[in-house]
């Protein structure tokens, strides 16, 4: 079900190349002296503009043949032939559950069949994901259809239909530092570069300008699915600045492979994302990027576990119960799992994990004291047996009122790689399309676009990367406003702000054109169809029916 929309304002021009849209960006500006909070309503008018044409998208994953690699090609490729696949429970389809964009609506308002809700992927025009060309590399040299086996994370008979299409793609051989994830990938690394660290960066560089001609894409974007790396120490000197990074690596000198990647990424002016938890970002490498204006993301795909702690934690707290205890266990047989089983590695893991509650409690000083926070324990186990099905168990112990205590325990099987293939391709997919905005703040002459940290990424994220000095949001709701409200203003609609005032009151006061769902209105008797099937909703908002024709 696709629909196309078409804002019907004299604010929204459309022209042959952009969407352009003003909008009144309304905030607070709020000052606090002692017990006294003054707030100042702010009111900026802008300009936002999205180029329309969707351009021909490549990807190149790092640890492409790895479980989430070999998962997000494999699903790519069964959308894109409409495959299905026989199972114990039935025929299965082809489907992209669990994406943000591909598979979540969002509501554009009323209309006379009440509330309009659209997919989030039909706000905008975006990429889709079964037009994505992917490439990538791995230190591993197995084929995809060999690694997606070697996975075991998709049924076999869809696997054996996969197989044909995958047998032929080999990962590019990758940057390997042994010291940098656990001992224990060794045996997989077969497939890896030599030569100086400098002489590797430039062999990466040129891996993606090879797959951008070869391929014809006309943009690539880089993301790290390869394994989780161990923390790298900040060192004035050497990664601090984009200075010191870049002569650190021509020196040969302590940088982590993802970070590599992120440099060979921002100088070919390809966004890089990172979807683990080490710090791949040093300071050096945010500075280039600002310096190169390319995009960077991440970090930690936000899949299973912790994306659940981020919406029940802001649930307890915004109810004003207070969270005193979580407990995030969990166990997984991949070879993520595998990696993790390192305690540096883990350690990675472990922070990403635990800092997800930081912005919701301290939102709350009637619940908790400065500095206060819940106990918070994470655990992950290595249990091969369970494969990339991971096991994940929570407590969550709270205070509620009279010294009552409230005790959630939840299990929760999260198939690893399914949960996190959809958010690798939203990762990209708004990447992409946040190139393709830009907004003039009125009084200003130029269109800027968004800041090389892409903090619009935050809700695909555990550990949100965020331009220095803003503000770190988890909360799952607020982060998924922030992505639905910012494109809503590409097309100079007002954020959801959920508030239906229209059906709070005692007397209608929308003006009369504009139906009030509810017993009390009659009905016209047609919609108009105009400009062949498309129907003129109310307040202009047009949305192409498959259907034509319909009475009301
Ligand atoms: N739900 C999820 O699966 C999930 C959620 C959040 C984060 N992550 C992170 O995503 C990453 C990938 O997860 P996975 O389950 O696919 O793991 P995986 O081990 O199956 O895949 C990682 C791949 O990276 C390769 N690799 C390691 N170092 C490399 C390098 N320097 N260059 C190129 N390739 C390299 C490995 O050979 C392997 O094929 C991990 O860091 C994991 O922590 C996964
Ligand atoms: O499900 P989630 O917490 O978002 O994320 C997952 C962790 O629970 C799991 O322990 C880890 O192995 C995966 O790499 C991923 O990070």
């Amino acid at each position: 079900m696709s629909v196309n929309i078409h804002i019907n304002s004299p604010n929204v021009k459309y022209t042959d190349t952009h969407i352009e849209a003003l909008y009144a960006y309304q905030t607070t500006s709020v000052h606090r002296d002692g017990k006294k909070v003054t707030v100042t309503p702010c009111t900026t008018e802008m300009t936002f503009r999205t180029e329309r044409r969707v351009p021909r998208l490549g990807v190149m994953l790092v640890g492409w043949g790895g479980n989430n690699g070999t998962t997000v090609m494999a699903a790519v490729l069964a959308n894109k032939l409409g495959l299905t696949w026989k199972t114990k429970t039935g025929e299965k389809k082809a489907n992209y559950y669990g994406s943000l964009l591909q598979a979540s609506t969002v509501c554009l308002g009323s209309g006379l069949e009440g509330e309009v809700n659209v997919p989030f992927r039909d706000l905008l025009p975006m990429v889709h994901p079964n037009d994505i060309v992917f490439d990538g590399w791995d230190i591993s040299s197995m084929d995809l259809a060999s690694a997606m086996e070697r996975a075991q994370v998709l049924d076999w008979s869809l696997q054996e239909q996969l197989r044909p299409y995958m047998s032929d793609l080999k990962p590019r051989p990758s940057i390997y530092i042994p010291e940098f994830i656990a001992a224990n990938q060794e045996s997989r690394a077969d497939n890896i570069l030599s030569g100086t660290m400098a002489e590797q960066v430039e062999q990466i560089r040129a891996d993606i300008r090879d797959f951008r001609q070869s391929s014809g894409v006309d943009k690539v974007i880089v993301l790290w699915t390869a394994n989780t790396e161990r923390f790298c120490d900040v060192i004035p000197g050497v990664n601090d600045t984009a200075k010191s990074l870049l002569a650190t690596i021509q020196a040969g000198a302590e940088v982590s492979p993802s970070t590599l990647f992120a440099v060979a990424s921002i100088l070919e002016g390809c966004a890089y994302i990172n979807g683990s938890p080490q710090n791949t970002f040093v300071p050096g490498a945010v500075e280039l990027a600002m310096q190169r204006g390319v995009f960077i993301g991440g970090d930690d795909f936000k899949s299973g576990q912790t994306k659940i702690k981020s919406v029940l934690v802001d649930f307890l707290v915004s109810a004003g119960i207070k969270p005193t205890s979580i407990v995030s266990y969990n166990h997984l047989g991949n070879n993520d799992g595998k990696n993790l089983s390192a305690p540096q590695q883990f350690r990675s893991k472990e922070i990403s994990k635990s800092n997800v509650v930081d912005d919701m409690v301290q939102s709350n000083p009637i619940l908790y004291q400065p500095g206060e926070k819940p106990d918070h324990c994470v655990v992950i186990k290595y249990v091969p047996c369970v494969g990339d099905s991971k096991r994940a168990m929570d407590e969550y112990t709270s205070e509620i009122m009279m010294g009552g205590i409230n005790t959630i325990a939840l299990h929760n099987t999260c198939e690893d790689s399914l949960l996190a293939s959809p958010i690798i391709l939203d990762l990209v997919i708004l990447t992409e399309l946040c190139q393709r905005i830009t907004v003039q703040p009125q009084g200003e002459e130029d269109f800027q676009s968004f800041h090389s940290v892409l903090a619009l990424l935050s809700f695909l994220c555990k550990a949100p990367l965020v331009p220095c000095g803003t503000p770190v949001i988890n909360a799952f709701f607020r982060q998924r406003a922030s992505i639905e409200n910012i494109m809503r203003a590409c097309l100079g609609l007002p954020p959801q702000n959920h508030m239906l005032l229209e059906h709070k009151l005692q007397r209608n006061f929308l003006p009369p054109h504009t139906p009030h769902v509810g017993s009390d209105m009659a009905f016209p008797k047609k919609v108009a169809l105009t400009n062949g099937n498309h129907i003129t909703l109310t307040n202009g908002i047009y949305a192409h029916e498959e259907d034509a024709a319909r009475t009301l």
